[in-house]
Formats: structure tokens, C-alpha cells, sequence
């Protein structure tokens, strides 16, 4: 059955309750909790001057978050049915081009981080140009610049006029160029989030063998470091899983429907419907990646807790892990940064 304002079939009353009502209240949510959490985060992270790749890689990730978090308000109150019908459009052209452009640049640093981590605990003394800080810098700018580049298009050929009788549809807005872009766009963007998938578990798999292993030769009868790391070390791979898996099992067949006219619209309601869900968790990822800085990053720690006042029992706690620190040398992964 469909909508008289709309080409979307009519929604149970509970989904449209969910469309109009929860999602508007919890990126409410995530825009205030990602907004406190990355504020902080940019203010420890401007306090830390260091030549360290991994950090600069956390850096950018901030700058992405902050990027994905300045769309919520927008997507806020056109999900909510709140504001003039134009504003959909603003949404389609922009903000979600923004979005999605922040996301698959966060996705990119999170797959640089455990390349990083990858090094610097199985391969230390190896010969890569990613131990190089000056290389990493120009390798982040060009991220930058490539996805930006991928995605400028996307706002550019959304030029066809506004109808009001179905805003909501953002390829109504494309050109038949545009249609391609998008779809080209979206496949480019699932091999990148495929090919970090994949340097993710092979990297992990790796630390994960290599923490084990150093463990069982040097200090196997003891308790703490190993398994923390492992566990420190897994945050990454849990973030990843929980925010982004979802999404792009969902994104396949979704960007299929949007540029095929023969689906059927029931199918194309379902699919929007189950993209808005799955799209929600991957933008939880700006209240997770600060646990990933805080799990991973020792100087970030260090950081954190002097700011929040805990200097003297950092101090405290630090001095006893100096004792016993000569015992368990080997077990301090990830190496401190
Ligand atoms: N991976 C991406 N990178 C950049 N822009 C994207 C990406 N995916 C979608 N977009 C753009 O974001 C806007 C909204 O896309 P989408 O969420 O697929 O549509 P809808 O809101 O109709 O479900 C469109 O302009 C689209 O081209």
C-alpha cells in the first residue's frame, strides 16, 4: 500500500513511531554524548605533541567524529518530519554526503591503526615507509583528499529539481550521472571497508599469536599484561563488527534497489527501513572511538587522567607498576606511545 504523499509503502504505526520518534531520540543521544566524548578527546589529544603515527591516526579519526556528528541535528529534524520539505533536500546533498564521506574515513584510520599496531608489536624492527611520521602525514592528507574527491560528486550531480511530493528520495535529486556516481561510489566504499575488514583480522590474528606466544616464553606462570593487551587490542575489532558489518550487509542490496526501477516498492520500504537501523549503529561509532583511544592509547590515558585531577593516584599506581615492571617487560602490548 502506498503513501498518497509518498512512493514509500505506509508503515506499521510502530515503524513510523520508530522512524519519527526513536531515531530522532537517539541521535539526539548520540549527538550529545559524541559531542562531549570527542571534545574531550580533541582537548587531551591537542595537549599531546608527539611524532607518533598511531596518534596522528587517532587524530584524524577525532576530526571525522566531529564531522559525522555536526550532520545529526539536521538529520534530527528532517527524521522527525520537523522543518520546511526543502530541508530533505539540504540532507540529501550535503549532510549525508558529509556523513558518509566522515564514516568511510574513520572506517580507513581504524584499518591504519591496527597496520600500525601490527608493526610496532610483531614486525619492530622492520623496514616499511609506515614507520616513517613525515610519510603518515602525507598518507593521512591523501585519504583526505581521496575520499573527498570520491565523494564531492555525490553533492554536485544531486541538481535535479525539488519535488515535494516525495523529498524524502534522495536519487529523485540525481542526474542519470548522478545515479552511476552514487552506485560507483557505494561499491568503491564497500571494497575499502572489505579490504579493511580483512587487514584488521589478519592483523590482530597476528598480535594476538605473537602476544600469546611471548607470553608462554617469558612469563607464563604470571597474571595481567597478556591478556589485557589481547583484550585492549580486540576493542578495535569489536567496534568495527558491532558499528559497521551491519551496515554494509544491508548497503549491498539497498543501493541495488535505489537505482533499480523494477524492485518491488514493499521490498524497497524494507530495505530503506532495516538501512535506517543498521545506519544507526555504525553512527554509534563516535561514542565508541574515544574507548578505543582510551584502551589503546597509553599517553592518552596518562593524558586523561592528569586533566580529570587523578595526577597523584596515577602516580601512586605508576610507581608500583615500576616495581614490578622488570618481571613483566615482555608483557607490555601494545608497545607504549
Ligand atoms: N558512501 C558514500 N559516500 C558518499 N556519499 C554517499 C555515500 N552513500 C550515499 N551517499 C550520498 O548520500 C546521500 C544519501 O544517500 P542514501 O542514504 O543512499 O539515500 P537515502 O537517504 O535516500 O536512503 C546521497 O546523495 C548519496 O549519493
Amino acid at each position: 500500500m502506498l503513501d498518497v504523499n509518498s512512493s514509500m509503502p505506509v508503515s506499521d504505526d510502530h515503524e513510523s513511531v520508530l522512524l519519527s520518534v526513536v531515531f530522532p531520540a537517539l541521535y539526539s543521544l548520540l549527538f550529545a554524548g559524541g559531542l562531549v566524548l570527542n571534545c574531550l578527546a580533541a582537548w587531551i589529544f591537542f595537549k599531546i605533541r608527539t611524532r607518533s603515527s598511531f596518534i596522528l591516526y587517532l587524530k584524524n579519526i577525532t576530526v571525522a567524529d566531529f564531522l559525522m556528528i555536526l550532520t545529526f541535528p539536521l538529520l534530527v529534524v528532517t527524521e522527525a518530519d520537523q522543518g520546511p520539505w526543502q530541508l530533505h533536500a539540504v540532507v540529501c546533498r550535503y549532510s549525508a554526503v558529509i556523513f558518509y564521506t566522515s564514516m568511510y574515513i574513520g572506517i580507513i584510520f581504524l584499518g591504519l591503526v591496527s597496520l600500525d599496531r601490527f608493526l610496532k608489536i610483531v614486525r619492530p624492527f622492520g623496514h616499511s615507509c609506515l614507520y616513517n611520521y613525515s610519510f603518515t602525514r602525507v598518507l593521512s592528507a591523501g585519504v583526505w583528499v581521496f575520499m573527498i574527491s570520491l565523494s564531492l560528486p555525490n553533492t554536485i550531480l544531486t541538481n535535479q529539481p525539488l519535488n515535494a511530493s516525495d523529498p524524502k528520495d534522495c536519487m529523485a535529486l540525481k542526474s542519470e550521472l548522478g545515479k552511476q556516481w552514487h552506485t560507483a561510489v557505494s561499491s568503491i566504499n564497500i571494497f575499502i571497508f572489505a579490504a579493511v575488514l580483512v587487514t584488521l583480522l589478519i592483523c590482530y590474528v597476528s598480535i594476538y599469536l605473537h602476544v600469546h606466544r611471548s607470553n608462554a616464553k617469558f612469563v607464563s606462570s604470571t597474571k595481567g599484561g597478556g591478556p589485557q593487551a589481547k583484550q585492549n587490542i580486540s576493542v578495535v575489532l569489536v567496534v568495527f563488527f558491532v558499528c559497521f558489518v551491519p551496515y554494509h550487509l544491508c548497503r549491498i542490496p539497498y543501493t541495488r534497489s535505489q537505482v533499480n526501477e523494477k524492485v518491488d516498492e514493499d521490498v524497497k520500504y524494507q530495505l530503506m527501513y532495516v538501512k535506517k537501523v543498521v545506519l544507526f549503529l555504525s553512527s554509534c561509532n563516535v561514542c565508541l572511538d574515544p574507548i578505543i583511544y582510551f584502551l589503546m592509547c597509553k599517553s592518552f590515558t596518562r593524558r586523561l587522567k592528569a586533566q580529570l585531577g587523578m595526577k597523584r593516584m596515577h602516580n601512586l599506581s605508576e610507581s608500583r607498576t615500576i616495581q614490578k615492571s622488570q618481571v613483566r617487560r615482555f608483557r607490555e602490548y601494545p608497545a607504549p606511545v
